[in-house]
């Protein structure tokens, strides 16, 4: 950050502290950055990726409190802040309906917020459909904006952004969400680095309200530049369950890397494409998208194989007798199996496996392992083996990713925080994608928020 200099040049009378953080710590000046906006008596409405919440509770504050420095600097300069967050996949795509459930509420987010700043948060209430979710944002909503203004309360939370039926709509419900969420407010800051979908309140929103990147977002997008720009050899490490939107940019990612395990949803698909068994639970056409991987494979064998891995009888539990270890060696097409839901952690004392992950320089991992939380085991190994390699620099990303490794090494966690040799982005997605692009400016969301600036530029030429 710049030194403190009085103006009339009295700098005796206070100094400043070197924060080691660089002030222009942004890989492309295109981009709008929070610092830039008027924020002064305006209503600022804060997309922030607070997506922590499991069973109603949260596992991982992680991706909350790196949204706090935006957070305080929107109103230590003067802004009036309304935050909107999506939690959890209540839209249903296939059927185009969105569940509303109590237990994917921002309730926990917002009693979490109070409790560490001691400020009071509303979160407006509005009327909803059984199937479209909330279908307009009632003006009622103005008395708490009054209320806000007035510093009678310290912020608004909007309900899960998923609960509006024109979040991820592509027609006329969309084009009325973002109209009348932009109806709310003067300003549109956008911190939620994870949230790269280009949805209603991450993107659309960008076309009506100058907009600009948070503290968070800003800081995210430097520190991706590491991932694209990889001191190879570059290993990947892919899994969890959000097959239908991990596996386009896998595709892509493959070509980057110089080595890719696999584990979860995604693998159990892969096995299906690769050896022709059928796996509980792995549809036919989500195995249909993984042959182009198996295809990539075929010639330049990037695809570090975990051998033995975890079958279960049932997914509601962890019993005796109900699950066993099999081996990839004996996969024939044809043979069926029940869920797989985790990688024995004997699979990472192969060679092959150990060979690619302590050879590696750059490590990116998003990556739980198993059906958690009983099958966390290959998931505590693999950051086990992980944190072995000295020398690699170690960049962890994603939601449950970060949740598992707290919860499953959280000395390493708490250290891993403050050494340069981890970073952990709140996004495990967005990396893929902007792996995938090849560009940090390149995801939906940062481009929209570039073409915003370039937009009031041009209509307001100096
Ligand atoms: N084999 C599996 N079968 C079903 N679910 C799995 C399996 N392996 C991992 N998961 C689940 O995947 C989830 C994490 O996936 P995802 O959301 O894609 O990760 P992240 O949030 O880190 O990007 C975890 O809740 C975990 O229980
Ligand atoms: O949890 C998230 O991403 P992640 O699983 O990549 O960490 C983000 O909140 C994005 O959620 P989405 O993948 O449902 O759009």
């Amino acid at each position: 950050m710049a030194p403190y200099g009085q103006e009339n040049g009295l700098t005796r009378i206070g100094y400043s502290v070197d924060d080691g953080l660089e002030n222009d710590k942004i890989a492309d000046p295109r981009l709008p950055l929070l610092p830039d906006a008027d924020l002064k008596d305006k209503i600022v409405l804060l997309r922030v990726d607070h997506n922590v919440v499991k069973k109603g509770e949260i596992l991982d504050q992680y991706r909350i409190d790196v949204t706090l420095p935006t957070l305080y600097n929107i109103t230590e300069r003067g802004g009036r802040p309304i935050l909107m967050t999506h939690v959890g996949r209540p839209y249903d795509k296939k059927n185009k309906t969105v569940t509303i459930r109590k237990d994917e509420s921002v309730d926990a987010i917002v009693a979490y917020l109070q409790r560490k700043l001691r400020i009071k948060f509303v979160v407006p209430k509005f009327n909803y459909d059984e199937k479209d979710g909330i279908l307009d944002i009632d003006t009622s909503i103005n008395w708490l904006i009054t209320d806000l203004r007035k510093r009678k309360i310290g912020g608004i939370y909007l309900p899960n952004t998923r609960w509006f039926a024109g979040e991820e709509d592509k027609g006329e419900k969309l084009e009325r969400f973002a109209i009348q969420l932009a109806g709310l407010a003067d300003v549109f800051v956008n911190d939620a680095f994870g949230s790269w979908q280009p949805h209603g309140s991450t993107y659309h929103i960008t076309k009506y309200l100058p907009s600009y990147a948070g503290l968070c977002m800003q800081d995210e997008l430097y520190h991706v530049e590491a991932v694209l720009n990889p001191t190879r050899p570059f290993i990947a490490i892919v899994a969890g369950s959000k097959y239908d939107t991990k596996i386009g940019p896998l595709n892509q990612i493959y070509k980057k890397v110089d080595k890719l395990v696999l584990g979860g949803v995604i693998y159990n698909t892969y096995l299906c494409a690769k050896y022709g068994v059928k796996i509980a639970g792995v549809q036919d056409s989500d195995i249909e998208l993984a042959k182009e991987l198996v295809e990539q494979d075929k010639t330049q064998g990037k695809i570090v194989e975990m051998d033995i891995l975890v079958e279960t009888d049932t997914l509601s539990g962890r019993f005796e007798g109900k699950y066993r270890a099999v081996n990839v060696k004996d996969f024939a097409p044809g043979k069926t199996y029940n869920y797989i839901v985790d990688i024995d952690p004997l699979s990472l004392e192969s060679e092959d496996v150990l060979q690619a992950l302590n050879s590696a320089k750059t490590i990116f991992v998003n990556a739980v392992m198993g059906f958690m939380p009983n099958f966390w085991h290959g998931t505590s190994k693999l950051d086990e083996v992980i944190d072995n390699n000295q020398s690699a620099k170690k960049y962890f990303g994603g939601g449950d990713t970060l949740q598992a490794f707290k919860s499953l090494h959280p000395n390493l966690y708490q250290a891993a925080l403050d050494n340069t040799n981890y970073y952990l982005f709140t996004g495990g997605g967005t990396v893929l994608k902007v792996i995938e692009e090849g560009d940090s400016m390149g995801l939906d969301t940062v481009r929209a928020l570039i073409e915003n600036k370039t937009k009031l530029q041009s209509e307001n030429p100096k």
